[in-house]
């Protein structure tokens, strides 16, 4: 299996369960490796081919931004389904890195795998 990444996106949303965290939106930065099989796309040179970086960085920052969920266990679920159901990725790695969310941590947060390799 081939991976299309994505790496430090950067995103401004509401995210957090203190109430202070509800007022404002903080920064979360996103690694996502997708799974894909780029040899179709090699092959011809035709962006129908293959996985379009673009389009999912465009889905993905959408919505982000726009969402307003508690914890970050719950929003790296839901990019993982969108990523799974709309673009058809069976196998994904995301990380997402809540910097300063810990002040005394240059990194906090979480990763998961989703689906077959
Ligand atoms: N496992 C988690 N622990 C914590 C979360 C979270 O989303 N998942 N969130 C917080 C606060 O919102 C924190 O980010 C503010 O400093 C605490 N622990």
């Amino acid at each position: 299996m081939d991976i299309i990444f994505l790496g430090g996106l950067e995103i401004d949303t509401v995210i957090g369960i203190y109430d202070w965290e509800r007022k404002i939106k903080q920064k979360i930065i996103l690694d996502i490796e997708m799974g894909f099989d780029i040899k179709k796309a090699a092959a011809s040179d035709d962006i129908t081919h293959t996985l379009d970086y673009k389009a999912v960085s465009d889905r993905i920052v959408d919505f982000v931004e726009h969402s307003e969920f508690y914890l970050v266990e719950r929003l790296i679920e839901e990019i993982a389904g969108i990523l799974r159901s709309e673009f058809a990725i069976p196998w994904v790695k995301i990380t997402l890195n809540k910097k300063g969310a810990i002040s005394r941590a240059q990194d906090v947060g979480i990763i998961i795998e989703r689906g077959e390799r």
